[in-house]
C-alpha cells in the first residue's frame, strides 16, 4: 500500500470575510503529485492552507483518507518558500526537533536526524547553523525535517521559487527521488510551466479568484531531467499556457493541439 493518503475536496468553500477565495473540488490519488496552477491571488495558498487544517471551510469539505483535513492523525506537512528553520539550532538540531514532536526517543534522534540529512545530500553538514547554509540547502534542511515527521501529504506552496535554475533544478530531482522512495501524496503550487509538466501527474488549472478548477491537464511521467520539454509535453504546455492566457497564437500550437 501506498504512503500517501487519499486527498478530497468535496464543495470546498473558502472565503475572507464575505470574499470568496475558492470553491473546489478535487480527488487526489493516494501517491500522486497534483499541481496547481492559477493566477497570481487566485487562492492556490489559500487551499493549501484548508487542507493543513489553517482555516475553516465555508461549505464543503476537504478530507485526508475520510477524516477532515488538519486533524493530529491526518500528517499533512506544509513546506514554504521561506524556509521555517529555527536559525539558533544547527542542521541536525533543527531535524532533532521534527523528531523529538514525532516522539522519537532522545538516544535515536541525532542519528536519524543525521541519515535524513545525509538522504538530501548534506552529510559534511550536520553541525551547520541555518545562517551557514545556501539557500538550497536550507529548503534541503526544510525537506529532511518535513520527512522526520513521516508525513502523508506534503502541501508544498512554491517551495523553489525562490531558487536560481541550477539549485531549483536539482531540488526537483531531489523531491522526485524522495517521493518515489515515500510515495507521499503531493500538492504542489508554482507559477512555473516546466515545473509542473516535470512534477505533475496532474495539472490543475484554477481560474482566478475565487479559485475554480478549470481544467486538469494528465501528464506523461518519465519524471527525466529535461522530459519536460521533449515533444510529447507541447501540446501539454500549450494547453496550460492558454488557460492562464499566456498561449502563443493558434497558428504556432504544436501539431494536434
Ligand atoms: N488572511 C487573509 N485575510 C484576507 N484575505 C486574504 C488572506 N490571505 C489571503 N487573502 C486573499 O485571498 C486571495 C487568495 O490568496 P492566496 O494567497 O491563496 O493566493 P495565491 O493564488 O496563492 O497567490 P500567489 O500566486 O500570488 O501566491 C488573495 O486575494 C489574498 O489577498
Amino acid at each position: 500500500m501506498s504512503a500517501g493518503a487519499h486527498v478530497r475536496l468535496e464543495g470546498l468553500k473558502l472565503a475572507f470575510g464575505d470574499m470568496p477565495t475558492a470553491e473546489v473540488d478535487l480527488d487526489v490519488r493516494p501517491g500522486e503529485i497534483v499541481v496547481l496552477l492559477g493566477p497570481s491571488g487566485c487562492g492556490k495558498s489559500t487551499i493549501l492552507r484548508a487542507l493543513a487544517g489553517l482555516l475553516t471551510p465555508t461549505a464543503g469539505r476537504a478530507e485526508v483518507d475520510g477524516k477532515p483535513a488538519g486533524g493530529a492523525d491526518t500528517a499533512c506537512a506544509m513546506v514554504f518558500q521561506e524556509d521555517a528553520l529555527l536559525p539558533w539550532r544547527s542542521a541536525a538540531r533543527n531535524v532533532e526537533y521534527a523528531l523529538k514532536l514525532r516522539g522519537v526517543p532522545r538516544r535515536q534522534r541525532l542519528q536519524e536526524a543525521e541519515e535524513l540529512l545525509a538522504q538530501v545530500g548534506l552529510e559534511g553538514f550536520f553541525d551547520h547553523l541555518p545562517g551557514q547554509l545556501s539557500g538550497g540547502m536550507r529548503q534541503r534542511v526544510q525537506l529532511a525535517r518535513t520527512l522526520a515527521t513521516r508525513p502523508r501529504v506534503m502541501l508544498m506552496d512554491e517551495p523553489f521559487g525562490a531558487l536560481d535554475a541550477q539549485t531549483r533544478s536539482e531540488m526537483q530531482q531531489l523531491l522526485i527521488s524522495v517521493w518515489r522512495q515515500y510515495g507521499t501524496t503531493i500538492l504542489f503550487v508554482t507559477h512555473d510551466v516546466d515545473e509542473a509538466l516535470l512534477l505533475g501527474d496532474r495539472v490543475v488549472l484554477l481560474s482566478p479568484r475565487p479559485a475554480v478548477v478549470r481544467g486538469i491537464v494528465d501528464i506523461p511521467g518519465p519524471r527525466r531531467p529535461g522530459a519536460q520539454f521533449e515533444p510529447e509535453f507541447a501540446r501539454r504546455r500549450y494547453e496550460i499556457l492558454a488557460s492562464l492566457g499566456d498561449a502563443p497564437p493558434a497558428e504556432l500550437s504544436p501539431e494536434g493541439a
